[in-house]
């Protein structure tokens, strides 16, 4: 009797982990190029898994794809792998259980990671090399991503008529990590061919069992489960799982009542767990009929936006002249006072923000975020705060916005950050589990409800979004193509590396004017020749022109007068900016904050002469 023809009136029993069970042996590389050096081990496994009960079984395929493989220079050896272990399953199978040719999800939360291309790619050339083989069905599973199970499994049902099984994995009961709900997914992949839908892996017996709860039985298909054997332990640096074989059949007839025909286990599981499944479901009869109790519920964030305390930056500088200064949180504790003294000339000054960096060329300072909320709660100014990738992980950069939702500072900007290995901390990590356009992108998701990865959070953030823009590049347009991009994932402005030339900001408005992000202009006062030989030098993206360095350096011996040539410089930036820019960003040097005070007052006045002008032209006519 074929494997689907079982599935009518039994459940089956198909087996646990491959990778976590070689790992628990000591194997820490290439799980799948053992089909080849070590047959007889993958052998062995597979026999132990059917001696348990397994009526089914999976190839030691799940990653042996060139993608995947790629990661221990195995790209090459795709079909040798994946022929490998068909015949080693077949072996280890006989007659005694069917074989799957298994494929595993590739993407997880950051789905723009592999384009859906290359997925097309990678996935039919293992598809081949199986079927060529001969299986007795496919198992595709550990799919995050719908967009990608969709995908291959429209290739697979294509390419043949062989059973195919369809696995979800899910972050939390009820929904796929784009929110598509759970029942609304399994009808889609009904509908595209699967014969067996379910769960695998990320859940254990408990959650994966709240998702069944809520789970119709679909009307085509039959349902699977392969739950994780418990969340896993760290201990003496290697992962291991505690759930323990028992528990496992306690379990089983739960999963029998939620509708499940193939009940396997995956990572953590072992022989052990299967045998307990088997001893309480091997050949029992399924339920045809299910009351679902739960159903999920529709997205539950609220749909009130929170009220702001102020419009976002994007919408003043659209409508007048803006002006907002960096001032550093300081690198020593005891330089606060002067950074509050600071602030408050600013304020003074009219400003619209204080931008506050994030350890920006890596180097230690004051949590910004902290600065920032004494900025709002003692000053009532606006904090911007700069969140770099290069200090958090995807947890802590969603925790921070988080926080700094929770604090009322709803203004970010969005940056990869200045590598590690430029700062003070040589050694340090720097994270990048994401680059600016991903923050960006899940910044925007916040915004939405969403977690990162999917999950509600029961409210909207408000965070306008501003991404960093270095125009001091030789040809503007691969820049630009940047800020394309940036304001595709969700950037609603830009602020940009310090301009010192008007030939560049000439140069900056000619080629984004056709933008619909405004953009604010960097502009840095220098204090002296060597501040600005350093600047050019040395620093990653600020060039200077040659003739301002010249005025810098004829003032060598006089610093006072360097300090007023740097702001003379500025304001005459200033002029040029604001005719063709709404957006000035000044940058405080050495939290010389009176340098930035004089040239943000100079700019308003700068903004009411022209606005004057314009009212004065407009009486005219
Ligand atoms: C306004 C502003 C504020 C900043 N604040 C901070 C801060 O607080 N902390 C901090 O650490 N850094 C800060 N930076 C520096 C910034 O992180 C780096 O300059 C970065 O290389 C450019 O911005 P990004 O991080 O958004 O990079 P992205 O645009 O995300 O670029 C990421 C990577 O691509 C490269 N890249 C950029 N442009 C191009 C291009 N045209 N062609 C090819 N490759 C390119 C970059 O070198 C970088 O490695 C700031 C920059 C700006 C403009
Ligand atoms: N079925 C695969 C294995 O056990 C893995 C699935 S989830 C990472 O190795
Ligand atoms: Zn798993």
């Amino acid at each position: 009797m074929s494997f689907l023809e079982k599935l009518k009136n039994q459940i089956l029993i198909a087996d646990g982990a491959m990778g976590t069970l070689l790992y628990s042996y000591g194997t820490d590389s290439c799980f799948e190029e053992l089909n080849l050096s070590h047959p007889e081990q993958i052998q062995h496994i597979h026999k132990a898994y059917i001696e348990a009960g397994a009526d089914v079984i999976q190839t030691n395929t799940y990653a042996a794809n060139y993608l995947k493989l790629g990661r221990y220079g195995l790209e090459d050896s795709v079909k040798e792998i994946n022929s490998a272990a068909v015949r080693n399953a077949k072996l280890a199978a006989g007659n005694d259980a069917f074989v799957l040719g298994t494929f595993g999800g590739n993407r997880g939360i950051k789905t723009n990671s592999i384009t859906i291309e290359e997925l097309k790619r990678s996935f039919r050339e293992q598809l081949y090399c199986l079927l060529l083989e001969g299986v007795d069905g496919l198992l595709l599973e550990t799919f995050y991503d719908l967009e990608e199970l969709e995908t291959v499994l429209t290739i697979a049902r294509k390419e043949t008529k062989l059973p195919i099984i369809a696995q979800i994995s899910l972050q939390e009961p009820g929904f796929l990590q784009d929110r598509t709900p759970v029942n609304d997914a399994i009808k889609r992949l009904e509908g595209l061919g699967a014969d067996v839908i379910g769960l695998n892996c990320r859940l254990g017996p408990h959650h994966m069992l709240l998702a069944l709860e809520q789970i119709e039985l679909p009307a085509h298909a039959f349902l699977s489960a392969y739950p994780n054997a418990s969340l896993p332990a760290y201990t003496d640096g290697k992962f291991h799982y505690e759930g323990d074989a028992e528990y496992f059949r306690k379990s089983a007839q739960a999963f029998r009542k939620e509708g499940v025909r193939l009940l396997g286990g995956c990572c953590g599981t072992t022989p052990e767990h299967i045998k307990a499944f088997a001893s309480e479901l091997k050949n029992a009869v399924p339920i045809v009929e299910k009351v679902v109790k739960l159903k999920p519920e529709k997205i539950t964030v609220e749909d009130r936006t929170p009220v702001r305390e102020n419009p976002p930056l994007e919408k003043i500088v659209k409508e007048r002249p803006s002006v907002i200064v960096e001032l550093d949180p300081p690198r020593k504790l005891d330089s606060t006072t002067k950074f509050f003294e600071g602030a408050k000339a600013l304020k003074e000054a009219g400003i619209d923000a204080i931008t506050l960096a994030d350890n920006s060329l890596a180097t230690v300072r004051i949590a910004n975020e902290a600065l920032g909320y004494r900025v709002k709660t003692e000053l009532g100014m606006r904090p911007l705060i700069h969140l770099a990738c290069r200090d958090r992980n995807i947890i802590g950069l969603q925790s921070h916005l988080m926080g700094l939702h929770t604090l009322g500072m709803n203004d970010v900007l969005a940056i990869t950050g200045d590598p590690a290995r430029v700062g003070d901390f040589p050694g340090a990590s720097s994270v990048y589990d994401v680059s600016s356009f991903e923050l960006i992108q899940m910044i925007k998701q916040l915004n939405e409800g969403l977690s990162f990865s999917g999950k509600d959070l029961g409210q909207k953030t408000d965070f306008s979004i501003a991404a960093a823009f270095n125009p001091n590049v030789r040809t503007l347009e691969k820049a630009v193509k940047r800020l394309e991009k940036k304001i595709e994932y969700g950037a609603d402005y830009f602020i940009t590396q310090p301009v010192f030339s008007e030939e560049k900001l000439i140069e900056v408005y000619e080629n984004t004017k056709h933008l619909s992000a405004p953009i604010y202009i960097g502009l840095m006062p220098l204090t002296s020749s060597k501040n600005a030989e350093f600047l050019h030098n040395e620093v990653p993206g600020i060039k200077i022109a040659d003739s301002i360095r010249d005025r810098m350096a004829r003032l060598n011996d006089q610093p006072q007068q360097a300090v007023r040539e740097g702001i003379a410089i500025t304001k005459s930036l200033i002029d040029t900016a604001l005719d063709l820019f709404n957006g000035i960003y000044l940058i405080t040097p050495f939290l010389r904050y009176e340098i930035t005070a004089e040239l943000a007052a100079y700019t308003n006045q700068r903004a009411n002469e022209i606005r004057g002008n314009i009212y004065v032209e407009s009486t005219i006519h």
